[in-house]
């Protein structure tokens, strides 16, 4: 049996986390964003168009001689935020640290839309929720971590994002270090395929828990941390200046004074959201105003913990006992 770790670097304003996989033999390196809210493994790819591809590395199936095409099997996925892509598939080695799988699917895209052709530095996603909702058709394909759980000292991987450096994706076991305090453990939801959990408060800065249960998802590929209006409105109300602005699409609020903290429950433990996090990023160059890292999960129909949340914590996706661990750090 395994573990495995692997080092992810955050991009400007932490709005995504950027981790290398090898793919194929001999191994073509790309760096892609591990996402929990999604299922594909799917890659930028000699198939495109040039047109689409702006500085990104490509997977070439036809120069790895371990690649076997998965024949008339295809994908296509559409995001959240509305992006999507699509292709077809490939059987391949992936690499991930030290950790290998063999015969992965790997979803070779053709096509990518716009918000993928202009960030240079993503080459694709590599989706660690639940298979369920893999799109590959007709038959769904298993994630990395489905396909290499078997091979772990114990089924889970955990995530530990930081504000502005490195942090780590580990495989198959809890690192003691990388925490302090206990794990609080909550039961996780997976009936939609996502690391779902609900949480049974929330406070404003130094004020006691109020008794209001939040449902949503753990979602590493998510920049912010999206929760019901309610929660948003109250939460703002308590930040000098605050205001919703539609042409930001959220609210924004003056970079200074620091906001308060935002603190949400997990079972019987409580995240801290430090002001500073919800500080997102300026709007202005004179840094004047500032876009809220708190912002509302209208539409959405659940809320999305993302990686204002997750950076603030060592987080324990532990797919054995189908719960979720969040400590401090
Ligand atoms: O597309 C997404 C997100 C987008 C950002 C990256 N993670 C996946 N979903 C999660 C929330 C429900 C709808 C699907």
């Amino acid at each position: 049996r395994q573990t495995g770790t692997v080092e992810t670097d955050a991009e400007k304003h932490d709005v995504e986390y950027l981790t290398p996989i090898s793919i194929g033999t001999p191994p073509q390196d790309l760096i892609v964003d591990f996402d929990t809210g999604s299922s594909d493994l799917w890659v930028f790819s000699t198939e495109m168009a040039a047109k689409d591809i702006k500085g990104q590395a490509v997977y070439d199936p036809n120069n790895s001689s371990t690649s076997e095409k998965l024949q008339g099997s295809t994908w296509q996925i559409t995001y959240g935020d509305g992006s999507s892509s699509s292709g077809d598939v490939y059987l391949d080695t992936v690499t991930i640290g030290n950790l290998t799988v063999p015969n992965q699917a790997v979803e070779a895209a053709k096509k990518v839309s716009d918000e993928f052709t202009d960030d240079p530095n993503n080459d694709g996603l590599l989706g660690l929720g639940f298979s369920s909702i893999n799109t590959v058709q007709p038959t769904p394909q298993n994630t990395f971590f489905d396909n290499v759980k078997k091979n772990l000292d114990t089924p889970l991987f955990t995530t530990d994002l930081k504000h502005g450096a490195p942090g780590s994706y580990n495989f198959g076991y809890i690192d003691p270090a990388a925490y302090i305090g206990n794990i609080s453990w909550t039961p996780v939801d997976n009936s939609q395929g996502f690391w779902g959990f609900t949480s049974p408060g929330y406070a404003v800065g130094t004020e006691t828990l109020r008794n209001h249960s939040i449902s949503g998802i753990a979602d590493t590929g998510t920049t912010l941390l999206l929760l019901p209006k309610s929660i948003v409105k109250a939460y703002y109300s308590e930040v000098q200046g605050a205001q919703y602005d539609s042409s930001q699409g959220g609210y924004v609020f003056p970079c200074s004074p620091t906001p308060p903290d935002f603190v949400f429950g997990v079972n019987n433990g409580i995240v801290t959201v430090p002001g500073d996090m919800v500080l997102y990023a300026p709007i202005d160059s004179a840094n004047q105003n500032c876009f809220g890292g708190i912002q509302s999960d209208t539409g959405i129909g659940f809320s999305i913990f993302g990686d204002v949340a997750l950076k603030t914590s060592f987080v324990v996706f532990d797919a054995g006992g189908l719960q979720l661990g969040w400590a401090a750090k």
